[in-house]
């Protein structure tokens, strides 16, 4: 499909658009995904690419029984993490209390923004220095090996004002967007109380006192992402998100079906099957050096635009590749 004649004739190159004050790319998604070469800031070197993966066997972790409160569960999910901590610190859990409409309400709201065009996205640009704002490829940071990524970010801490979002995504967006505001503030709440229950799990993991990182991370900051990886049509010389470990304590992940989220474990890169309704947890520097009574190598993860099977990401257009990420700090 990607190569085909008609869509060479259809979609010939054009030249990127550069930003006139700080000559970086312009990551304009409605035309880039349909460009049949992808632009050269764009293109990791082949040593950095990871190669068709095997799958990795991610360990499932049922949450229902420490919710109800039944001991043995609990324990036997604590032994599970323990056992995850000193190898990689990857897993999925499922029966995490996370509603399934306010799951797929957080989707509905980036694919919202994400929809809109360029100019309306620029209105909530990241300014330098802040957490805050849309980033297309991070291109304003970045010259080469640019993300085939769109991000809008925000920072939520529990104890702020319960408007924060309504005001921020009214005031730049317009009072459309009252709802994404109010969706991520439940949407947030309900990640900050599903990681202080991974706390607690962790906690007993670890051997220490059952509460002790509940309490620790209670009044914390988290860093709220939405990701967006849009069709691309030379996927192979691409990445949505390069190699990376996580500064931070704990990672959320809610994706979608398509894949292409890979860890590195036991000395190679492997891709994670998404499980409908799971949610991905990492655990970040912060918590493997703080925590682990033994170094480890620590976890690294990528986003490749391809499936695990090989096929390619989105170009069968109905596809979507979106990753919404909690750091919590
Ligand atoms: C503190 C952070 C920096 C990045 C977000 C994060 O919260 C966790 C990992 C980092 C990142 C995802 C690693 C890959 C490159 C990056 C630029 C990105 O693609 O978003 C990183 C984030 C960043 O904003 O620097
Ligand atoms: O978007 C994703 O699926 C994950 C990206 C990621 O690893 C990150 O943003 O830290």
């Amino acid at each position: 499909m990607n190569s085909s004649p008609t869509s060479i004739l259809l979609c010939p190159p054009i030249d990127i658009k550069k930003d006139t004050n700080t000559g970086g790319v312009v990551f304009d998604s409605s035309l880039l995904r349909k460009q049949t070469k992808i632009p050269r800031e764009f293109i990791w070197p082949l040593s950095e690419r990871p190669s068709t993966p095997k799958e990795f066997n991610a360990p499932v972790v049922d949450l229902q029984g420490f919710f109800q409160g039944d001991e043995a569960s609990t324990m036997r999910a604590a032994e599970l993490i323990r056992t995850i901590c000193m190898t990689h610190g990857f897993f999925q859990v499922t029966n995490h209390r996370v509603d399934a409409s306010l799951a797929q309400d957080a989707f509905d709201c980036m694919d919202e923004f994400f929809r809109l065009p360029l100019s309306r996205k620029l209105r909530a640009k990241r300014k330098p220095g802040s957490m805050w704002g849309y980033a297309g490829a991070h291109s304003d940071r970045f010259s080469s090996k640019l993300p085939w990524k769109e991000t809008l970010s925000f920072g939520y801490h529990e104890a702020g004002p319960e408007h924060t979002f309504v005001d921020y995504f009214t005031s730049i967006l317009g009072k459309d967007f009252e709802r994404m505001g109010l969706v991520y503030q439940r949407y947030c709440k309900a990640m900050k109380d599903l990681s202080l229950a991974i706390m607690e799990i962790l906690a007993i993991s670890l051997g220490v006192e059952r509460s002790f990182y509940r309490e620790f991370f209670k009044d914390n900051s988290s860093i709220m992402r939405c990701n967006y990886y849009p069709p691309c049509q030379e996927p192979e010389l691409a990445l949505g998100t390069g190699p990376h470990c996580d500064p931070t304590s704990l990672t959320v992940l809610q994706q979608d079906q398509v894949g292409g989220l890979e860890v590195f474990a036991d000395g190679e890169w492997q891709s994670v099957r998404p499980i409908r309704d799971a949610l991905a947890i990492n655990i970040g520097d912060t918590f493997m050096v703080c925590v682990l009574p033994m170094p480890i190598n620590k976890l690294m993860l990528i986003v490749s635009l391809f499936k695990g099977r090989g096929l390619v990401i989105n170009s069968l257009s109905l596809l979507k590749r979106r990753g919404l990420v909690i750091n919590i700090v």
